[in-house]
């Protein structure tokens, strides 16, 4: 990975290695990061992070090794442990070192009042970071230089695509859109098999079909200039099957005020799991 200023005197320290952080991890591996450049923490890694860590012949350290400064703190451990686990890290920062946290709902304050004076970046990933297709959006504090943002930019993009923000309340929003955002798709896929084996379908095709649906839809989105709107009226004949599926979809009770409702109910449980 060009650029990257980990190294094994001065690594980037990984403090959580489950779901996003073994995505990020991967990414950063494949992107040309040296293992050597990387410190673990994780207590209890999962089979998945232990293959992962294997293969790149990293140890997984229970707490942060006594006498490592690191260049990158990336924190991707459940806010609801942060607060305890935040004034042990601090051995970790020195200076120029720059943190990143992924967490959900834990603010750049909660972060300096565990961790002191630092340069911290507070971000969301999501998922399809796992496929190197995630989308993080990020906000820095005022001790983030240009260096360290193109450091955490670079560290981002190992994984996808990458949206900075200058307004700090704008990230429980975020993690309500594109953190969550992709559970919101698995299930659709899911209610679009369950309502085609209401109408009349084996749940094996059902499943085959909702999946495909959603992973070629998908697909010609990504790779269409064309607006979401735009695709959906290609798909949508006057007075066909479409334009009858629609007109529930897009009552005035329908999908938009269901996902209005739901996104505001995870802006609401982010801003909470603030404190
Ligand atoms: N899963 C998702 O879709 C997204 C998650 N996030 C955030 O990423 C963070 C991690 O979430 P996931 O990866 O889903 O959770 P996870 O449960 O898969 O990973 C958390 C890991 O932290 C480890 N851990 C526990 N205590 C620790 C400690 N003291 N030191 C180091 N590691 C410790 C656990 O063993 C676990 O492997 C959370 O803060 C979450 O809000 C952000 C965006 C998307
Ligand atoms: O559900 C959560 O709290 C985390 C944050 C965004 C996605 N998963």
């Amino acid at each position: 990975m060009q650029g990257m200023t980990p190294t094994a005197d001065r690594p980037l320290v990984l403090i959580g290695a489950g779901k996003m952080g073994s995505a990020l991890l991967s990414g950063w591996l494949d992107g040309g990061l040296d293992a050597k450049a990387v410190v673990v923490i994780e207590p209890s890694p999962s089979p998945e992070c232990a293959a992962l860590l294997g293969d790149a012949g990293i140890v997984a350290h229970a707490a942060p090794p006594a006498g490592v400064t690191a260049d990158v703190v990336v924190l991707a451990i459940k806010p609801q442990i942060m607060g305890d686990t935040l004034p042990g890290l601090r051995s970790l920062i020195g200076p120029g070192t720059t943190v990143l946290s992924i967490a959900a709902g834990t603010t750049l304050a909660n972060l300096e009042a565990g961790l002191g004076p630092a340069a911290i970046v507070r971000s969301i990933p999501n998922t399809p970071a796992q496929v190197g297709r995630g989308i993080t959006a990020a906000v820095a504090n005022g001790r983030v230089g240009p260096e360290a943002r193109d450091l955490v930019t670079r560290l981002l993009e190992a994984v996808g695509d990458v949206a900075w923000v200058e307004e700090e309340a704008m990230i429980d929003a975020v993690t309500a859109v594109s953190g969550s955002g992709p559970a919101y798709v698995f299930h659709f896929v899911e209610s679009l098999a369950a309502a085609a084996v209401d109408a009349g379908l084996p749940p094996d095709l059902a499943e085959r079909l909702a999946r495909a649906t959603v992973e070629g839809a998908g697909e010609l989105l990504y790779r269409s200039d064309l607006s979401p709107s735009q695709l959906r009226k290609n798909v949508t004949s006057p007075g066909g099957t479409t334009a009858a599926a629609l007109d529930h979809l897009m009552a005035e009770d329908g999908l938009s005020p269901l996902m209005t409702r739901a996104v505001a109910a995870a802006k609401k449980r982010s801003e909470e799991l603030s404190g």
